[in-house]
């Protein structure tokens, strides 16, 4: 976001911003600072010439180089995460070029999974306050503070949201999880080229169920455990109703919900706000574009695939929907599609015979009494609902437990052979051994995706799958991965990771302005995507490496417009789609900065 003393002029010879600021108040806007950039005229008329050193860079070049060695200089991960945040707070234009000239090494650092350690370790990390504190105790202030960001009609185009009730696998972090919002959007922008000055990261903070931060004297947030009712779905109206007052372009992106408010949350603006759920939806797409290619390479159809998801989610059953969908467009009913989807949680297999315990999105999936019947229960040990996350799922569970045990994920992989296991579970080492082999033994090409985040949640990694499969899994997962080397073949793992998805298509819904997200924009975006991974060699990645992110997300962009504009939902006009994502796409170069 630019200072109000700022302005963005585009016009024929190109992009300038014009100023009324001068001296420190330059240097010290993070959008405006070139540092030794700033050329000599630009120094005299912008009061600079005393505050810098005397040499003068033309290019990003040099401040690069020296950036990328502080960066190195930071001893850990968490360090240099801080590290980037800072240049962030210090100069947007040349963080943005090295985590773009860097990015398979400086991604997952500003983003997913060191994140997710950062917002453990909030108090170490916080530097400036960036983004909208909105809080629950204080309803009737919701738009007056949003209006605070000091952002006109036309100034945004997008704005991710959070009330971070399951940060990525890690659970409720209460205001600490803004900088979720803020990590996403640095993605949009460095995959996408969503102009960061044009972008809101939102808290919705309804208070937090996490115990040591409500006993930590340095929490920022607000210390009340967390409101659910209507107050609750009165708050997230109150917002959604004054982010589309004061910026009627811009889309709304929910990310980290606990998954019946982003299920909610999502049913009840769907259909009347631009917006997208993040985990239910982009995480289901991304899977999707993997499974595409996967299964074309299995040789395989569609309509044969029996899939197991262990954790039954926002994440896990967003997948599940997203794969129902895609059976139903080759020719299957909805419920003959939902019959090949098996869901696996903490109370084991989830059954009919469950019915008023499950969330209602989980219901379609339940299995009959009579297939269950024969099944084996394995005893298990009850989980006091105070104890989890996932307090429905425990009471399950310890229901199951009474009963004589629950029907474990081994026993349903045993039971179903599944062509196609996904793991959103949270829960590390699930894909045991056992599991995996026992899948290989009959399928051919078992499709296994282990996805929780960050990395140590994963169920399995990919050199233990493809060990115990000889190499015979198509393997994609959630963080990032190095290659695997067996047999004399080179792995690349693909990361189905919403990174490579939300970016585009919130780049296609910003340029054709679509009044919504459509499930066919969305299904655009995962065709988009999966024509972007490598070809079918062996131990060829299922999915676009981050590298090309801003290939895959521009491709992306490009497909979701063209959706948008035939579904007759975009509000604006678009000639030439393509040229048209191409102006839009913000890039980190310098710009005359004019002194007015
Ligand atoms: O942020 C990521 O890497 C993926 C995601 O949405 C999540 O795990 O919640
Ligand atoms: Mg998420």
């Amino acid at each position: 976001m630019f200072s109000r003393q700022a302005k963005v002029i585009k016009d024929g010879s190109g992009r300038r911003i014009t100023t009324t600021a001068r001296g420190y108040d330059v240097l010290r806007d993070p959008a405006l600072n070139k540092g030794t950039a700033f050329t000599k005229a630009e120094r005299a008329a912008l009061g600079l010439d005393g505050l810098l050193p005397p040499v003068v860079t033309t290019e990003l070049e040099p401040q690069l180089e020296r950036a990328y060695a502080a960066y190195h200089a930071a001893p850990t991960d968490l360090q240099k995460h801080i590290y980037m945040w800072r240049l962030h707070d210090n100069n947007v234009t040349l963080f943005y070029a090295l985590l773009q000239r860097h990015m398979l090494e400086i991604l997952p650092v500003v983003y997913d999974p060191v994140v997710g350690e950062a917002i453990e370790n909030y108090s170490e990390v916080m530097t400036r306050p960036r983004g909208v504190f909105l809080s629950i105790d204080e309803p009737q202030q919701v738009e007056a503070k949003l209006a605070d960001f000091g952002a006109g009609p036309e100034d945004i185009d997008l704005l991710v949201a959070s009330d971070a009730e399951e940060i990525l696998g890690i659970g409720d972090w209460g205001s600490n999880g803004i900088d979720i919002s803020i990590g996403k959007l640095a993605v949009y922008t460095a995959a996408a080229g969503i102009d960061p000055h044009r972008v809101v990261p939102v808290i919705l903070d309804v208070g937090t169920n996490n115990e040591k931060l409500l006993n930590d004297p340095m929490y920022i947030g607000y210390r009340h455990s967390r409101i659910r009712g209507k107050a609750y779905d009165d708050f997230i109206d109150a917002y959604v109703t004054a982010a589309k007052k004061l910026f009627p372009k811009a889309m709304l992106h929910w990310e980290d919900f606990g998954s019946t408010n982003a299920r909610r949350i999502l049913s009840r603006y769907r259909d009347n706000a631009s917006t997208f759920n993040d985990d239910m939806q982009g995480t289901g797409a991304i899977v999707l574009s993997g499974l595409l290619n996967a299964v074309e390479r299995t040789g395989t159809a569609w309509t044969e695939q029996r899939v197991v998801i262990f954790g039954s989610g926002t994440a896990g059953v967003g997948i599940a929907d997203q794969i129902r969908d895609l059976m139903v467009r080759h020719g299957l009913k909805p419920e003959e599609a939902a019959r090949r989807i098996w869901l696996v949680d903490l109370p084991g297999l989830l059954t009919a015979e469950m019915k008023e315990g499950l969330l209602d999105y989980q219901r379609p999936y339940a299995r009959d009494e009579q297939e269950v019947a024969p099944l084996q229960r394995t005893p298990c040990e009850p989980i006091p609902a105070a104890e989890t996350r996932w307090p429905k799922m425990a009471a399950l569970r310890s229901a199951a437990a009474a009963k004589g045990g629950i029907i474990d994920l081994a026993t349903v992989v045993a039971t179903v052979k599944p062509t196609i296991l996904i793991g959103t579970s949270t829960t590390p080492q699930q894909f045991t051994e056992k599991i995996v082999r026992s899948m290989a033994a009959a399928t051919e090409h078992p499709i296994i995706f282990p996805l929780s985040n960050p990395t140590e949640l994963h169920e399995a990694t990919p050199t233990q799958i493809l060990t115990w499969t000889n190499g015979k899994a198509f393997v994609a997962t959630g963080a990032p991965f190095d290659d695997v080397k067996l047999n004399g073949v080179t792995y690349a793992i693909g990361q189905a990771n919403n990174a490579a998805l939300y970016p585009g298509l919130g780049l296609g819904v910003v340029v054709s302005r679509a009044s919504m997200v459509s499930d066919e924009m969305i299904f655009a975006a995962a065709q988009a995507v999966a024509g972007q991974a490598p070809a079918a060699t062996p131990g060829a990645s299922l999915l676009p490496s981050n590298a090309d992110l801003r290939t895959t997300s521009s491709m992306v962009a490009v497909e979701v417009a063209r959706t948008a504009i035939r579904q007759g939902l975009a509000r604006e006009p678009l000639g030439d789609v393509v040229e048209a994502v191409r102006q839009s796409q913000w890039w980190p170069v310098y710009v005359p900065v004019e002194a007015v």
